[in-house]
């Protein structure tokens, strides 16, 4: 089976008969895994994700594996053809023309030397006459003197371009060669070869430029191939990709371990890469010879075991990859290049006090595995440098050498190389000391035993510090330091914002019922008519609370509810009334600021881990890899689910046509649309069938027929007797799918119960819209309309008030009025009287007409069209909204904005009407912006059953 099989359909049909007993009956019908094979299922699972990852992100692997190659220089010529036409002056004393001579044969083609005299005015005359010239390609003039004591050659030489001290050099260096050999057959070449220097310093000092040289280049590209390691992990936190992945109850450290082993493994094939590299292109030998090509390969595999966790622990503070990436860059710069040379410098000054200061830098520094790294390449040079001192000369070389010195020059360094002899002849010199060749792992410096050391540890440490965070210790000790800090108490004293109000007696039953059920104490004579038979709840919520760090306002407030099993519960509620707090606090990613919640008896304070396995969850903001197709998600999702894989086929594929995906679900999820996101989200909380769902908006942005397909799946999901909880901002939804609603208001739950339950209990009697029109009364006159039309809303307000008794006006645009009326008005009674204002004739024919009303006189009718219906569970919600908003505002009211009509009374406006027998008649319009008729009707406004109350005077 090949490679894209394998990706695709998993290990294949590896299940038989015989691997049976390693299957339980999972819910739903769905046999799951358990035991070992679960975790290899979930370890390969983790394993073909990043497999794919990779496979779709070759750049990134390319330029992780080749980055090093970054640091390499190549060497320079230093000659006359660096600058194409130069022109310089010469300035030359009669004894040395022979010289001047030489000098001159060296340039030839487009260089032009002149002869001068005076060369200071020579030179600021080029310099006048062309500025640009006289910089880019004066390069370097020469004086030849011939004084009393010694001949001078002087130099003058361009500061501006690169090299011209160089080129100048081995140009007068070049000359003396052609004078004293009287040929031009030899020639003197200089380069400038930055990577590795010249050798000359090999017998002057232990400490060598080139070693820091190394441990300055190295780290530097070595920085971004351990930053790179933060890419993924980031990327899967802050997609919350990996808290899906973790909540199918897929051990968190296996998924980490799957990550280091991949991640480790491709590191393994950039450092062989450098390796080789070192190996064979190291012509001063310091990695090559002796111990050094394995101190050089234990370096690099520890930097990977010390770098690549510290990369994971970077992924937890950043939100975004290239901030991380970045910040982690920068930080191993710090410490790779600038603490080194910030040590050394330290160490250079041999002052004791500075001494020390280097030492603790040096340990503090350590932690951060570039800083070792560097040093260690700075070692293994240094140990290198050391050991090579003696191998400069072969023996016959090395022992004539000796001789000679033995015989001149006893304090000369090589001594220390002339160990033949008996006793050596190093030991017996005036040092008496032989040079001893030093091991690279020795814990003394410049051995790197401490590097490595270090780089042992910090993988430990880094390690250590990823398991303290999953474990949760930080939830542990914010926990402790609420306690400490007198938090919870503090938490308890929080007022809840905005007037105190009413709690609705369903709510307050709901809670009773969830402590009961909690507790298994007896269920209050409350709770009981809400008890149709026996209870079988999956989750019970007990007073969750939620007080964001910072906030003085609780994002959810001592919520209690139970949802079914096979049931649908509905969270409704406006844009920050907490449904998503909740779910978050559900799903283990907030912890609750108090509260607890079960699931089929497992505590989500103290079983987190359990607890969230048996959620399958589509939050709010798509939680998947981008470079992951649909269906490889999905199957990574069923595996760590423990679904076997032919189960796990067939499911995926269901799911995939059930919810419409057939067409895109083998793309890259990047490429799908914002709908197609969504129904993958679904799908994906779906899959393997989890006993609780939660599904946060699973259809904002879906079309119209796929949000259809998408409920018959979340349908089948019920039936199957999972539970599930929805959000939604689709009233049509809530009500084709969920059994029971709660709403939630700024924090709070304010109803609970069935839609029926809610309609009945919150809105009585039907709807009305009004769709008014807005202009066209005059002749195009603009304002004289205006006037019309707010007279004309006025009228129509009171009309409507007397002849559909009783109606609250609970909305009111440009353009459109929304009522309440009540059922005491008929159908018949409400239509005859629309019908009429539609026509522009006076109602009064269909009921008792009162001449003296307004719209009485015939003109245009401001009534272009009218809807009536029962009440719908969207007006249950936006009285609760609108009660909502004016608790947050109190004295504005909610959602009138129709600043060109004259303003509904706040409590009740008295109007006076003209009557026919010259009397006045006053009409109590009652106000819009009322909460809930079940929350009581304004008593000024109504009669006792209902009307609106008029006063004759
Ligand atoms: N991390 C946070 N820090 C502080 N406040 C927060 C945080 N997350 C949410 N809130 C606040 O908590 C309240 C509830 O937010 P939440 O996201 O739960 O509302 P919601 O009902 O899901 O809204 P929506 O329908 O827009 O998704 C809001 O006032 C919000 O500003």
């Amino acid at each position: 089976m090949n490679l894209d099989a394998i990706l695709e359909d998993g290990l294949g049909n590896s299940s038989s008969s015989s691997q049976q007993q390693l299957f339980s009956k999972g819910n739903n019908g769905l046999e799951r895994m358990t035991g070992n094979r679960l975790l290899m299922q979930r370890i390969k699972a983790f394993f073909i994700k990043r497999i794919i990852y990779s496979k779709r992100k070759w750049p990134l692997i390319i330029t992780q594996t080749f980055d090093f190659l970054i640091s390499q220089e190549p060497q320079l010529v230093l000659n006359t053809s660096l600058f194409p036409y130069s022109s310089s002056f010469m300035k030359v004393d009669p004894d040395l023309e022979s010289l001047s001579f030489q000098y001159r044969s060296l340039f030839s083609g487009s260089h032009e030397v002149s002869s001068t005299d005076n060369m200071t005015g020579s030179l600021l005359k080029a310099a006048h006459d062309n500025l640009l010239h006289y910089r880019e390609n004066n390069i370097c003039s020469a004086e030849f003197l011939s004084e009393e004591e010694a001949n001078t050659l002087r130099i003058l030489t361009q500061t501006i371009p690169f090299h011209t001290l160089g080129i100048g050099t081995s140009l007068v260096t070049n000359a003396l060669l052609r004078l004293a050999t009287n040929s031009t057959i030899h020639t003197i070449t200089t380069t400038n070869w930055p990577l590795p220097p010249d050798t000359t310093w090999l017998f002057s000092s232990e400490f060598s430029t080139s070693s820091l040289v190394y441990a300055n280049m190295m780290p530097l590209a070595l920085a971004f191939l351990s930053a790179s390691f933060l890419v993924f992990p980031l990327q899967e936190r802050e997609t919350n990709t990996k808290q899906v992945q973790v909540m199918t109850g897929a051990p968190v450290w296996a998924l980490w371990a799957t990550t280091f082993l991949w991640d480790f493994t491709t590191y393994m094939i950039s450092l062989l890469l450098i390796y080789i590299c070192f190996m064979t292109m190291d012509p001063n030998g310091y990695f090559t010879k002796g111990e050094a090509p394995g101190a050089l390969f234990l370096l690099l595999l520890l930097y990977g075991w010390g770098s690549i966790p510290m990369a994971y622990v970077f992924s937890f503070p950043f939100q975004t990859a290239a901030s991380g990436f970045a910040v982690l860059a920068l930080v191993n710069i710090v410490a790779g290049q600038l603490m080194t040379v910030v040590v050394w410098g330290l160490r250079m000054a041999e002052q004791p006090t500075l001494t020390t200061v280097s030492d603790i830098l040096y340990w503090a520094t350590s932690v951060i595995p570039a800083y070792p790294v560097a040093t260690g390449f700075g070692h293994i040079v240094q140990v290198g440098v050391h050991n090579s001192k003696c191998n400069q000369f072969n023996e016959t070389v090395t022992q004539e050498l000796c001789k000679a010195l033995y015989a001149f020059a006893q304090d000369n360094d090589f001594m220390q190389c002339c160990r033949y002899g008996d006793p050596p002849l190093c030991s017996k010199v005036g040092t008496g000391v032989c040079l001893e060749e030093w091991s690279y792992y020795r814990l003394q410096q410049p051995g790197m035993g401490s590097d490595l050391l270090s780089l042992f540890v910090n993988g430990i440490i880094f390690f250590g510090i990823i398991v303290f965070i999953e474990a949760g210790a930080p939830i542990f000790f914010i926990r402790l330091w609420r306690r400490i800090s007198y938090q919870d108490r503090k938490f308890q004293q929080v007022k809840p914002q905005g007037q105190v109000r009413e709690v609705d007696e369903d709510v307050v039953a709901e809670a009773d019922l969830v402590t009961s059920l909690m507790t298994g104490s007896q269920p209050t004579a409350n709770t009981l008519p809400m008890i149709n038979g026996s209870v079988d709840a999956t989750l019970l919520a007990s007073m969750l609370s939620k007080q964001y760090y910072g906030c003085l306002v609780r994002a959810v407030d001592n919520i209690s509810f139970r949802v079914n099993r096979g049931e649908c519960l509905g969270l409704l509620g406006v844009n920050g009334a907490g449904k998503t707090t909740t779910f978050k606090m559900l799903t283990g990613d907030e912890v609750p600021t108090a509260g607890d919640a079960t699931i089929d008896g497992l505590s989500l304070s103290h079983e987190r881990n359990k607890f969230v396995q048996n959620i399958g969850y589509c939050p709010q903001f798509d939680a998947f890899l981008d470079d992951l197709t649909g269906v490889e998600m999905l199957h990574l999702m069923g595996r760590l689910r423990g679904m076997s894989e032919a189960q796990l086929r067939e499911n995926v594929n269901s799911l995939v046509s059930l919810v419409g995906l057939t067409e895109c679900a083998k793309r890259p999820s990047s490429t799908y649309s914002g709908g197609n996101r969504r129904k993958l989200s679904t799908a994906l909380a779906l899959v393997g069938n989890p006993p609780l769902v939660f599904l946060d908006e699973p259809t904002s942005g879906v079309d119209p027929v796929s949000r259809r397909r998408v409920w018959t799946a979340i349908r089948q999901a019920i039936n199957n007797g999972q539970s599930v909880v929805l959000t939604s901002h689709s009233m049509e939804e809530c009500e084709a799918l969920c059994s029971r609603i709660i709403i939630m208001s700024r924090g709070r739950l304010r109803c609970v119960g069935t839609t029926g339950h809610l309609k009945a209990k919150f809105g009585q009697g039907y709807s009305l819209q009004v769709k008014l029109r807005t202009h066209g009364f005059t002749q195009g006159n603009k304002s004289e309309d205006e006037q019309i039309y707010v007279t004309k809303v006025n009228e129509l307000k009171i009309v409507i008030n007397y002849f559909l008794p009783g109606s609250t006006l609970t909305d009111q645009h440009k353009g459109m009025l929304a009522y309440r009326v009540p059922i005491s008005v008929s159908w018949g009674q409400l239509f005859s009287v629309m019908e009429a204002l539609k026509a522009g004739r006076d109602p009064g024919a269909a009921t008792p007409l009162r001449e003296d009303l307004p719209l009485a006189s015939p003109s245009t009718s401001i009534v272009e069209v009218y809807a009536a219906s029962d009440t719908s569970l969207e007006q249950v919600f936006l009285s609760f909204a609108r009660e909502a908003a004016m608790e947050q505002a109190p004295g504005v009211p909610g959602t009138v904005t129709d600043n060109s009509v004259a303003p509904v009374a706040s409590s009740a406006s008295i109007i006076q009407v003209p009557g026919t027998n010259n009397s006045l008649d006053m009409y109590e319009v009652p106000t819009g912006n009322q909460g809930p008729l079940a929350q009581g009707e304004s008593s000024q406004s109504k009669n006792q059953d209902g009307s609106p109350k008029i006063t004759e005077l």
